[in-house]
Order: C-alpha cells, then structure tokens, then sequence
C-alpha cells in the first residue's frame, strides 16, 4: 500500500519543514519511494495498462478484479490509474483498505458507507475503493461484500487486489473485469533496477545482480527489498553479499552438498552437511529447495530422480510441518542412496 506521497507539493513550508520532508523521503523504503507514480512507469503487464488507459480515456471504470503473485504491480498499477484518473484530488477520491482486516466486514462496510455516502465537491463522478488481500476473506465475508458491490455501484468503482483468484466467490468475480498480473521478466526487473541503482549510487558487481535477479523471481518488491537491504550492509555488492544478507544458500554450498551427497559415504556426508549447516547458518528447507532445482540438471536415470523428486517433496512437507531438522537430514541422505541403489 502507498505510504507517504512523495509528489506532494510543498506549499507553505518553511526550510526545515522542506528538509524534513526531504529526510523523511530518503528514510522511505524504495518500494515505496519507488513506486511508479504513472502507468508509464510500470514495467511489463503492457497488455493490462493499455486496456485500463482506454477505460480512464473514455470515464468508464468497470469493477476491477486484479490477481497474480506478490511484487508484480497490482497496487502501483491502480495507484497510478487513479493519480491519471482523479489529478491531485486523487487522495479524496480513493480509499485503500485491507480486505483481510480481522476487525471483520462490519468495519470495512462501515468505512465503505461513508466513504461512499460523502460526496466530493470538487468533482463528479465516481470514487475508487481498493480491496487489497481479498482473498484472506472468508466466504461469508465476501458474500457480504457482493450486496456493499451492488449498493454503492452508483457511485464508487471497487478494485479487488488477490494473489489467488480461485479464493474469491464467483459472484464476485462474475461482478468485476479480470486482470491477471504475471511474475516479471528477468530483463524488466534489470531495467527497473537500474533506474533505482543509477538513482541511489548502488556499487552493485555483475554476478551480484544475476544473483538478485535469481532470488527475486519475478517479484520486483523482494528485488528492491534485498537490493535496498544490501546497500545499507555493504558497500560493494557481489554475490556472496547478496546470499549473505538473504540467508540464501550460496548456489557454490548446494554444488559441495549436491556433490557429497552423489558421492560420500553415509555418516561422511551426513557429518559433513551438519558442519556447513552450522557454519553458514543455511537451513536445510533451503537446501531442500535448491537441491531441487539441481536435479533437472544431474546425470541420473528417470526412475532415480523420481525417487529423488518424490521424497524431497516429502521432506519439504515433513518440515513446513516442524519436523526435526536432524532426522530429516538422515531421510534427505537415505533418498540420494536410494536413488544410487537404482542407477541401473
Ligand atoms: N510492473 C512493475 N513496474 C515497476 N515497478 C514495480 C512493478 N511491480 C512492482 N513494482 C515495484 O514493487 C513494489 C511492490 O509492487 P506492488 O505493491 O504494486 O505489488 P503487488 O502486485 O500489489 O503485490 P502484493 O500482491 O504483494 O500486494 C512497488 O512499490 C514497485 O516499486
């Protein structure tokens, strides 16, 4: 959600007040400070601004269903409509709310009403209510919401902002326009970067950024989150900064255990992952993760892998369950043994 507006024209005030502002601006996250303040701005999702442009063009806004994975622009995208839509009036005619509030729908109807009910002097029209996390609501809550759509139509445009469409009741979406945002390409979060890297004097070395463009996958809020992370930390970024500060598994520790594993005797390797567990500080459901993506890559015959695959979705579960970490590091070793056991 936007925080502070940082294109606020700084009437009136006085030099302190003007630095102040400028202090509290450079204090801003820079998923904030760097939201884009236009549709232009947005990287990708091309498709999905021109669509919007042409309904702000002609003064006609369906109800708007927006839905894709985290960081990928839903809230900058409809900030930026109604900055176009509504000028510098555009915080009066917008109300931003939290769907998954758990002071339940009562509170959010209540806000609404009023919100809807207050009509603005200044302009006709209609006004724009944002429902972020829609889909943390429960059913009964939506069903609710369904009747607030239909009473208020007249005079507000409802955006609906979910990572998981399939959560939100058919009715609602029956009531809405679609727009399905998608993770962003590898070479638009790199281009986005650069404006905020040129902007900020980020020291950032090459095998630095592919690194932060493979952790953030897709997703340019977790690229500005670690990039903004790092840059308070250190003042040369390469890789090893960027594993470090995320508490990633350097990919360099996934090739050493991948390879123990493929070739080590059982205690050794067992012993041996404890060790660089503890010295790097890695846990073993990252390892898990990354392990996973290697064996696309490893030379081993299908039913091999599949004993792989299966059983290291096993152990992923057993630990988002709580499971102990030694034990399943054993079960982890026993399945790379049970694999080589089927080579032939
Ligand atoms: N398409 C994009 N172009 C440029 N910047 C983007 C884009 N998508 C995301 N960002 C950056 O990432 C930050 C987070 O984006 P935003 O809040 O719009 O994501 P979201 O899709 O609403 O995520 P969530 O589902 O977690 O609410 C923004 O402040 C912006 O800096």
């Amino acid at each position: 959600m936007s925080g502070m507006d940082i294109d606020t024209p700084i009437k009136n005030k006085g030099k302190e007040k003007v630095f102040n502002l400028a202090a509290e601006i450079d204090n801003l996250p820079w998923v904030e400070k760097y939201r884009p303040k236009t549709l232009d701005d947005l990287v990708s999702q091309d498709n999905i601004t021109s669509t919007i442009e042409k309904f702000i063009e002609a003064k006609k806004l369906p109800h708007l269903l927006f839905y894709g994975p985290p960081g990928t622009g839903k809230t900058s995208t409809i900030l930026a409509s109604a900055r176009q839509l509504y000028g510098d009036k555009f915080k009066s005619m917008i109300l931003e709310l939290n769907a998954s509030d758990d002071r339940g729908i009562d509170v959010v109807r209540e806000q609404i009403k009023n919100f809807a009910s207050t009509r603005n002097i200044y302009s006709s029209g209609f006004k724009l209510i944002v429902l972020d996390e829609a889909d943390a609501m429960t059913n009964q809550a939506q069903a609710a919401l369904r009747r607030v759509i239909e009473k208020y139509t007249k005079n507000v445009r409802f955006c609906i902002i979910c990572n998981y469409v399939s959560r939100i009741l058919p009715a609602i979406q029956s009531r809405c326009t679609r727009f399905r945002f998608s993770p962003l390409e590898k070479e638009q979060i790199e281009d986005r970067l650069q404006v905020i890297i040129d902007a900020e004097h980020v020291n950032l070395t090459e095998d630095g950024k592919e690194a932060l463009l493979r952790l953030s996958k897709g997703d340019m809020r977790r690229a500005l989150n670690i990039l903004q992370a790092c840059h308070a930390s250190y003042d040369r970024i390469d890789e090893t900064a960027i594993y470090n500060c995320t508490g990633h598994p350097d990919p360099k520790v996934i090739d050493r255990i991948a390879r123990w594993l493929m070739t080590e005797e059982f205690t050794t390797v067992y012993t041996k992952i404890e060790e660089i567990k503890r010295e790097s500080g890695i846990a073993l459901p990252d390892i898990i993760t990354d392990l996973h993506t290697y064996i696309g890559v490893i030379d081993y015959p299908a039913k091999s892998r599949i004993i792989l695959l299966k059983n290291l979705s096993l152990l992923e579960y057993r630990l988002g369950e709580g499971a102990n970490e030694q034990i399943q590091l054993g079960a982890l070793v026993g399945t790379f043994k049970l694999a080589q056991d089927n080579l032939a």
